[in-house]
């Protein structure tokens, strides 16, 4: 299929090949990041998920007419960003999370926000985040306003939604089909598409420690002049499954058994 957003991708493979995104889905415990995910890959909310499970999710996904093959890393930091290499190094959009009935979540959201302007400066590169103030079905119990999401959207220069993981579907699917859009147009300013992993072998004396706000004290990485880029090995922990069809399971043509985050869904 041609392209309609114009020459092919570093790391997309052959013009007809879908184009590869990677999402990483970061925020504060209980913000709401599984249910998310999990809403846009199944349609489904389901109240409870394990907490300390980290899964990458892989979906053939169809946006603006253009077939993209999504990953989807919902990350299970504890409270605060940690070994951020896994996700800063293979991601090529963020979903920032927290949820509008907690302030504590925002502010985790703003520490993210900031690892990510620090990791986009240290690298030179642009990494694309949207920040989503999740749960806005609990909106009457907020603490937190739609004016202060926007402006610290606006601060760090993201797009910014209030969505809902128990409310409407299309609303949660437009959000990371945003973020899809957003990891293309950057992906096409890029040279450096393909998502990558820094070794080891650096010169000493010059790892940068994200020290400069409590919270990231445990994320260090190191500038891309100073080590040699490889390809992300297997994310430590990280169990792959493929969705399959969300048009076959709407279908119920068989009953199609997907496994996510330890529960079974038809
Ligand atoms: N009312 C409401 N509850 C939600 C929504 N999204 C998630 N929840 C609930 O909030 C709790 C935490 O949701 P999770 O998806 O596990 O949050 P998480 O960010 O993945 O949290 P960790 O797995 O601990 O990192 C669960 O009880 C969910 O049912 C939402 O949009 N509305």
């Amino acid at each position: 299929m041609a392209s309609v957003f114009g020459k092919p991708r570093a790391g997309s493979g052959p013009p007809s090949a879908p184009l590869e995104v990677n999402l990483a889905v970061l925020g504060r415990r209980g913000a709401g990041k599984s249910a998310l995910t999990v809403k846009f890959l199944t349609k489904r909310f389901i109240s409870e998920y394990d907490p300390n499970l980290e899964d990458t999710y892989s979906s053939e996904e169809t946006v603006d007419h253009q077939p993209v093959h999504l990953r989807v890393m919902d990350t299970a930091d504890l409270d605060t960003p940690r070994n951020c290499e896994r996700y800063l190094n293979w991601a090529h959009a963020f979903l920032v999370v927290y949820s509008v009935d907690s302030r504590q979540s925002f502010e985790g959201s703003s520490s993210y926000l900031e690892l990510l302007a620090l990791h986009a400066k240290e690298t030179q590169r642009g990494y694309p985040a949207l920040l989503l103030g999740n749960k806005l079905d609990m909106a009457q119990y907020r603490q937190v306003t739609k004016a202060e999401g926007a402006a610290l959207a606006g601060r760090f220069g993201c797009l910014f939604f209030e969505v809902s993981a128990c409310l409407d579907f299309a609303h949660v699917q437009h959000v990371f089909h945003e973020a899809v859009r957003e990891a293309r147009r950057e992906l096409e300013r890029s040279p450096l598409a393909r998502p990558l992993f820094i070794s080891e072998d650096r010169a000493p004396g010059h790892p940068v420690p994200l020290t400069a706000r409590p919270g990231l004290a445990s994320c260090t990485f190191n500038t891309l002049s100073t080590v040699s880029l490889k390809e992300m090995p297997a994310v430590a922990q990280a169990k792959l499954v493929t969705v399959k069809s969300s048009r076959a399971q709407s279908k119920r043509k068989a009953p199609t058994l997907t496994l996510l985050k330890g529960f079974k869904i038809f």
